[in-house]
């Protein structure tokens, strides 16, 4: 925190999640500031940002991590590590939406630890992480997932490509991969981040079980979940309505803002 005792937040990047959280900070956040964006094309970053009430500059990344206090990643995978490291090594916080990619960077938790910093995977477009955090200080015994998507919110991924699957013309329900949390953030980097942050807060990437199933009649993306632990059995479901990406449902910034209105509120809700 600054000394105004604000929280400076930056976005990195601005997409689809991006602007939509550019946009809630901008339209007020109790003790919430934007204080910085980054972005590849700054000229049309700057175009945009130019309608909030307060347009932040557009900056590097290491710049980022000097003027925020709290920097969201919500880019691209393969860019988790160039946004989190310094923002690690500075001792702050990184609220990352790119989980999938956490498993193949656990350094980037070495260096929180060693710099005082902090990682933090919000519930995304997920639900229920709560109560499995709390069911996981007890013994959990099983954890399965079944996503459904539409086609569209599925097409691209290289788990596809690599097995010769189609699904541009399917007519028919196809389950599409049964395996891991962690071969599915492999398979699918960029729809299937759920998966692995239900992992963390479970049993870890290799005992949660999914099956991802390509559905053309479906317009939402659908995560059913199913834990049986020694507390407490869960049954869980949600539906997503997609953003303006497929592959992205709307819910997952307003689980960022959500988090971001926790920060400063004297009442938190939630584990
Ligand atoms: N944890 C969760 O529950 C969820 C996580 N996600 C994840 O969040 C992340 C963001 O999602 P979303 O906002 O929908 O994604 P978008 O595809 O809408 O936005 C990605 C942005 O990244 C930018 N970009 C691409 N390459 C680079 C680069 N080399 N340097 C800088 N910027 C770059 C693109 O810029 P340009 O416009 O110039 O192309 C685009 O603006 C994804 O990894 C997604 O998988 C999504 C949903 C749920
Ligand atoms: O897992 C993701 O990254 C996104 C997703 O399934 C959703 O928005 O429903």
């Amino acid at each position: 925190m600054n000394d105004g005792q604000e929280l400076r937040v930056g976005i990195a990047v601005l997409g689809t999640i991006g602007k939509a959280l550019a946009k809630a900070i901008d339209a007020g956040i109790p003790g919430v500031r934007l204080a910085a964006v980054a972005a590849r094309n700054q000229a049309a970053a700057e175009d945009w940002l130019a309608s909030l009430r307060h347009s932040p500059p557009v900056v590097s990344f290491d710049a980022m991590a000097e003027l925020c206090d709290v920097v969201v990643e919500c880019a691209p995978a393969a860019l988790l590590g160039d946004i989190a490291a310094p923002v690690l090594k500075a001792g702050k916080t990184i609220i990352v939406l790119s989980c999938g990619a956490l498993l193949e960077k656990q350094e980037l938790v070495e260096l929180a630890r060693v710099h005082g910093g902090h990682i933090h995977v919000p519930t995304g477009a997920l639900l229920g992480l709560d109560a499995v955090i709390a069911a996981a200080e007890g013994h959990i015994r099983s954890v399965r997932m079944i996503t459904r998507k539409p086609v569209r919110g599925l097409l691209g991924a290289p788990y596809l490509a690599e097995h010769g699957i189609d699904i541009d013309a399917i007519e028919e329900p196809l389950r599409i991969f049964s395996g891991t949390a962690r071969e599915a953030a492999t398979g699918f980097p960029a729809n299937l981040n759920v998966a692995v942050a239900l992992s963390l807060a479970g049993v870890g990437p290799d005992d949660t079980h999914l099956e991802i199933w390509a559905d053309p009649a479906l317009t939402r993306n659908t995560h059913s979940i199913v834990v049986d632990s020694d507390a407490a059995r869960l049954e869980m479901t949600i539906e997503n309505i997609p953003s303006e990406n497929p592959k992205t449902g709307r819910i997952t910034a307003q689980s960022v803002v959500a988090l971001l209105r926790k920060f400063g509120a004297p009442l938190r809700m939630g584990t």
